[in-house]
């Protein structure tokens, strides 16, 4: 059988381990696809770059765009990352026909609309497993498995160097810059941590999740984003000491009515019981609330070569079958008449920290405070005394804007000194 010829896009911590594992399981994959695959060609932009992985050097270029057009190639795989030049390479490839593989969520959440227009046009597949959560099947159970049902909420943890620093803060106590520097020596952390840490990966993902859950298209500047740069070693251990762990969130949820959803990462206190508190180190998890299936929970490696490789390599099998079988995969569905509201809309819980002056009455007025916007304590506790007094608040569900409106009025009493800490709590209502 004449082999399928495969162009690579970036030989780094994913594409290294994409060709160790094309050359390994050659056999396999060529009984699984019905053919053999054949490395037509790897772009990388250092030549002389040191590898984790020997590649012939005659397969190295740096010249994409005449790889990703060769008339020979028949798949594409992109795991440069970033929108340029991987979004051009990609579109050059679908218009001439070639099938992509792409792990690339910044890409996807920015400008999926015109790969996905180009993928239409070129009549070639575009799949991009790997883009969320690594090694772990999530996109597709979403596309297919759940077609027929009605999602109603995604929560996860999807970003694993967020996952793997809050970790280690709360389970050795180390401190944030150091937690972070591991990651990025285990190959979690994107080449610019910013991503991870300030939440912008998370929020792609968020976004990807979301279109396929609500079959809408969604962006990333549609997503709300908070990252974990501002959560202190306090903020860990007085979690931990209340019984509860921070964890940074990506959560995609219809609202009660159901005509519109919110997207959105940010870091929240859920409870050690919650079967994401125990989720550690870099590894991912996923829940998907759907009307007729209920609960599902995906839990796997979220980030790393090999894992996302994994996923790579399965949606290389699937394109590859498509080409042999003439035939292209499910069409992105972008027919629901929903769009995503504001922040402001969402509903959630708040844990607040506030250094009060300590004199009578302060209770009191705070609650009034709380009352005046409509946002009921659930829980409120009294610490300390003199300088170190503070109010300890849990509220019930209220508006996101409800919320932002009693800081505000908080930060104006003169009775409270500062808001010590403000976090939401998920997971236990
Ligand atoms: N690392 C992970 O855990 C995960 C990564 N991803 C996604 O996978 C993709 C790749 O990530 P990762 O492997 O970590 O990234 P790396 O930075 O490790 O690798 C990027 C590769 O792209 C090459 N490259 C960069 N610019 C160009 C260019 N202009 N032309 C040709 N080649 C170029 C680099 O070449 P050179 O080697 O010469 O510098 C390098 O080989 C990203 O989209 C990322 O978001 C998704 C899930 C997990
Ligand atoms: N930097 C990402 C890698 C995978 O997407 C992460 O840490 O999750």
């Amino acid at each position: 059988m004449k082999p399928l010829k495969v162009a690579l896009l970036g030989c780094g911590v994913v594409g290294s381990q994409v060709i160790r594992l094309m050359h390994e399981q050659a056999g396999d994959l060529a009984a699984r696809i019905g053919a053999p695959l054949e490395l037509a060609g790897v772009a990388v932009r250092r030549l002389g770059r040191k590898r984790d992985i020997e590649v012939d050097p005659a397969l190295l270029t740096t010249d994409a765009e005449a790889l990703v057009t060769r008339d020979d190639v028949d798949i594409v795989i992109e795991v440069i990352g970033g929108i340029e030049p991987a979004r051009s390479l990609i579109v050059a490839a679908l218009s001439k026909g070639k099938s992509v593989v792409t792990a690339n969520k910044a890409l996807l959440a920015e400008d999926g609309a015109t790969l996905h227009e180009a993928a239409r046009t070129g009549n070639g597949d575009l799949y991009f497993e790997a883009s969320v959560a690594g090694a772990i099947p999530l996109l597709r159970p979403l596309r297919e498995s759940l077609a027929g049902d009605h999602v109603k909420r995604v929560l996860g943890i999807v970003n694993g160097t967020t996952n793997y620093i809050l970790d280690k803060m709360d389970s050795t106590g180390a401190s944030f810059t150091d937690a972070l520097e591991e990651a990025q020596t285990l190959g979690y952390a994107e080449a610019d941590p910013t991503a991870d840490i300030e939440g912008f990966d998370a929020a792609a993902k968020a976004a990807i999740v979301a279109g396929l859950a609500f079959h809408s298209r969604v962006t990333a500047a549609e997503v709300h984003r908070e990252g974990i740069t501002d959560i202190t070693a306090t903020d860990v251990a007085s979690a931990k000491a209340m019984g509860y762990v921070i964890k940074l969130l990506a959560i995609c949820a219809r609202s009660d009515d159901g005509r519109s959803f919110g997207v959105r990462v940010h870091p929240a206190m859920i409870p050690r019981s919650h079967p994401l508190a125990g989720v550690r180190e870099a590894y991912n998890a996923v829940f998907v609330e759907a009307e007729s299936a209920g609960q599902l929970m995906f839990y796997g490696k979220g980030a790393g070569g090999a894992p996302t490789a994994s996923a790579v390599l399965g949606d290389l099998v699937a394109v590859a079958r498509n080409r042999l079988a003439g035939t292209r995969g499910s069409e992105e569905s972008t027919y629901a008449d929903l769009s995503a509201h504001p922040m402001g809309e969402t509903v959630t819980r708040c844990h607040v920290a506030l250094d009060v002056a300590d004199k009578p009455g302060v209770l009191a007025r705070v609650a009034d405070l709380f009352a005046q916007h409509d946002v009921s304590i659930q829980t409120v506790r009294q610490e300390g005394h003199g300088d170190d007094a503070q109010l300890v608040i849990v509220t019930h569900r209220a508006t996101d804007a409800a919320l932002s409106a009693t800081m505000d009025g908080l930060r104006d009493l003169d009775i409270v000194r500062a808001i010590a800490s403000v976090m939401r709590v998920e997971g236990d209502d």
